[in-house]
């Protein structure tokens, strides 16, 4: 994990194949900040959406027990994210550093919806 400084704050970015291990430990919870659509039409298994274009710092959980980490498409978006907790008064803040894109490229399991009959179906695993 690479970690950046930022206004007095930790950036904690995160590699795909640590999160998975770290969400198979319980130690994390994962924010999906891209849009309902997006998340609809695939998402990682057991992600929460809270899409960048309401996002309200204020409203997350206490990071108490588990570390909250924000994913995107790319890691654009839950970049902004992150900056918008630390403007917040946040200490430590992570996001998924390359987003869904590289969680999928990792060969990571994610749900996706089947075109053909509307219902959901998990894709990839190889490492699950
Ligand atoms: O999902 S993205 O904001 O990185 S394009």
């Amino acid at each position: 994990m690479e970690t950046i400084e930022l206004n007095g704050a930790t950036l904690e970015q995160w590699g795909p194949t640590e999160l998975y291990a770290a969400m198979q430990r319980g130690e994390v919870a994962l924010i999906d900040v891209r849009t309902p659509q997006e998340f609809a039409f695939e998402h990682i298994k057991g992600a929460l959406l809270s899409p960048l274009s309401t996002f309200d710092a204020r409203t997350l959980p206490a990071q108490q027990g588990k570390q909250l980490v924000f994913h995107c498409g790319s890691g654009v978006r839950s970049r902004r994210v992150a900056e918008a907790c630390i403007n917040a008064g946040f200490d430590r803040v992570a996001h998924l550093e390359g987003g869904f894109a590289a969680w999928k490229q990792a060969g990571l399991p994610y749900i996706a919806i089947d075109p053909t009959t509307g219902g959901q179906h998990l894709v990839g695993g190889q490492q699950a």
